[in-house]
């Protein structure tokens, strides 16, 4: 069992069926949920916090069943609603204190909680400010601070990235890895952005339509390219010096800012790249494994199954 599951959620609003017989299990960790605007995001975090029935169907999180048991959800579960919410002429300690309070905490203990929500977020010196002169991406983090002041086993968050410069979404998405993989709580967060959750989420489901088009942990769905890349240490050019002596050994080797992409067609390869740094007596910082990025995974889908995966993939970019 998933600490969500999705079985058959079919909704339909009056003229449109936001989700159809969507069927996919979300693991702990860290989920990226993937759709154009419209596939259905919004609508399925709406299902999973129990504030939307759907039409036929079940969904469970934490093994509740979200039509029947809302309220009990919404007490283990955190949300950051996609849309601007947040009171103008109140302060992120005010507010975030405000939901603690209203998830249950005691005063004492919603105090606590809410100065260390703020501080993860690293919104503790503004937090006596009124929210309405915070700029998007402290609005983001004080959403955050109050999804999970009540130290919620799960999180959903609906597009905490959107509308963010691209350095408070990487402070977003760090975020969000904290809270994932240090605070252990399981998270879902939602991109219309095919790339964007690549590097942070664990597993990725991908919807289309109301529809499962995909759901795969991210590293099988990003399949190593059979590449790595070699970080070396030691003067300016000792990288161009280790992919110069690994051609002359015939191994393709390629400059990549300053690491070396290396082709690596059989595992003694990887003994060659160690020895050639040794014998260039630099420092071998890293090899890691090249994956192809959601992307590139999308396009060479497309290109093997014709158009009708390609136009798909084409709206998520
Ligand atoms: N309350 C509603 N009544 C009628 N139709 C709705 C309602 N909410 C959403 N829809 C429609 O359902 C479909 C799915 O919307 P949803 O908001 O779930 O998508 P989304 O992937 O979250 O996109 P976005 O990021 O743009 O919100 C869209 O066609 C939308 O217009």
């Amino acid at each position: 069992m998933g600490v969500i599951d999705i079985d058959g959620v079919l909704v339909q609003y009056p003229k449109v069926r936001a989700l159809d017989d969507l069927r996919v299990q979300i693991p702990e960790g860290i989920t990226g949920v993937v759709g154009v605007n419209g596939a259905g995001k919004s609508t399925l975090i709406k299902v999973l916090l129990g504030l939307l029935p759907p039409t036929s169907g079940t969904a469970r999180v934490l093994g509740m069943d979200t039509a029947t048991e809302g309220a009990r959800i919404r007490e283990l579960v955190g949300y950051l609603p996609e849309h601007d919410c947040l009171p103008a002429d109140v302060t992120a300690a005010d507010f975030v204190l405000h939901m603690a309070m209203m998830s249950g905490l005691p005063r004492a203990a919603a105090r606590e909680r809410t100065s260390d929500s703020l501080r993860h977020v690293g919104l503790d010196e503004e937090r006596h400010r009124p929210m309405g002169g915070y700029s998007t991406g402290m609005r983001q983090r004080a959403k955050l601070a109050q999804a999970i002041v009540h130290d919620p086993r799960v999180v959903l968050l609906d597009e905490p990235t959107n509308g963010l410069d691209p350095r408070a979404r990487d402070d977003m998405l760090g975020l969000i890895d904290r809270i994932g993989h240090d605070f252990g709580i399981s998270v879902v967060v939602t991109s219309h952005l095919l790339g964007e959750l690549e590097r942070t989420a664990d597993y990725i489901v991908v919807i289309d339509g109301g529809r499962l088009l995909r759901a795969s942990s991210t590293q099988d769905l990003t399949h190593t390219t059979g590449n790595v890349l070699v970080e070396v240490l030691g003067p300016p050019g000792s990288d161009r010096a280790v992919g110069q002596r690994l051609v002359e050994h015939g191994v393709r080797a390629w400059p990549v800012g300053e690491r070396i992409e290396v082709r690596v067609e059989d595992p003694a390869t990887l003994d060659l790249i160690r020895d050639v740094v040794v014998d260039l007596d630099l420092g071998l910082v890293r090899i890691h494994e090249v994956h192809h990025t959601l992307e590139e995974v999308f396009a060479i889908e497309g290109r093997d199954d014709g158009a009708a995966s390609n136009d798909r993939a084409g709206g998520l970019r």
